[in-house]
């Protein structure tokens, strides 16, 4: 995000350009999977891809692309019109919307450990937003913020989406054999690549090829900083979205979700530092009630394991 409000604050205004840049990044995650591929015992590549690349999979990541090209795009609308502290609180809807979603997809329990994690981390982020009311940037018409915080808030609920879906990829789309982290790798390679040919497309149809030689010779800081920004900008996101969907994997969507939430409030503090923003004690109370939440969700984890513990014990004896 603070890379993306860099390029943004710095003379980029290409929003396709983004969005390329937050699914063009896959072909780092290529050596991981080779290396995965080489050091797994018994394995034999063509078995893998014929279990990954199936017809209904490959239809199936297709969707997932495009809509992951869709919700790339409405996020850096945003990003292009908020300030950083404000987007990350209307992100942080992600929250409320996930719960929802992986409880209709997914079937995901709502405790009420959750609900107090989902409910305070909402309260952090929401007085995060009272405190950042009238840091609309310079150059913003109000229409254009207020564009903005609609276009995050879809954004936020599409995401929100895909991350139950992403759950559901890898519980019903693989066998229980083949559950490995490979898995994660194939599927967000196969989704990043859709989304960012789908992204080549759409700068394609707005002449971005041919203005962004002229945005990187008039980017404030430099042209190497602007190739920077998008190359560092490109390898962040797919190192994101790869904790992102391994927590997935080993968890559940919501728990990723939280993960990811929780992090939020720390971006007001990058921002104090990166963009000079000023830091309010209504930030200071929204990080605590971020950690509050995240603490909270880490309990009910804590909980559930003592009581499945419990129950493996008194059938045993
Ligand atoms: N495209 C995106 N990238 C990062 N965080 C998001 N939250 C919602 N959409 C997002």
């Amino acid at each position: 995000s603070l890379l993306g409000r860099f390029y943004f604050v710095n003379g980029g205004s290409r929003r396709w350009v983004y969005t390329w840049i937050e699914s063009a990044g896959w072909p780092v995650l290529l050596p991981p999977l080779g290396i995965s591929y080489y050091i797994k015992k018994n394995f034999c590549l063509r078995m893998a891809l014929k279990q990954a690349f199936t017809p209904r999979l490959c239809l199936i990541y297709a969707a997932m692309g495009c809509l992951t090209a869709l919700d790339n795009l409405l996020y850096s609308m945003g990003l292009s019109y908020l300030p950083v502290s404000t987007n990350s609180l209307v992100c942080s809807s992600q929250l409320a919307f996930n719960a929802v979603f992986a409880y209709i997809i997914v079937g995901q329990k709502l405790s009420p450990y959750v609900i107090n994690s989902i409910v305070v981390i909402s309260a952090g982020t929401v007085i995060l937003g009272v405190s950042t009311e009238n840091d609309r940037p310079a150059g913003t018409s109000h229409r254009e913020y207020v564009v903005g915080v609609l276009v995050t808030i879809f954004a936020s609920a599409i995401y929100a989406l895909m991350l139950p879906l992403l759950q559901l990829i890898y519980t019903k789309g693989f066998s229980k054999e083949k559950s490995s982290f490979i898995i994660v790798l194939e599927v967000q390679i196969a989704i990043s690549s859709v989304a960012a040919t789908f992204s080549l497309l759409g700068m394609a149809v707005h002449g971005d090829f041919h203005a962004i030689r002229e945005e990187a010779l008039f980017f404030h800081s430099g042209v190497a900083s602007y190739i920077l920004t998008l190359v560092f900008s490109a390898i962040g996101w797919q190192a994101y979205f790869l904790g992102a969907s391994g927590i997935i994997f080993l968890s559940s969507s919501l728990m990723s979700c939280v993960f990811m939430t929780a992090m939020i409030p720390i971006l007001p503090i990058l921002a104090v530092i990166f963009f000079h923003d000023n830091f309010s004690a209504l930030k200071g109370i929204a990080m605590l009630l971020s950690i509050w939440g995240f603490l909270s969700y880490i309990y009910d984890g804590y909980i559930s394991y003592k009581a499945e513990r419990k129950a493996i014990l008194d059938h045993t004896t």
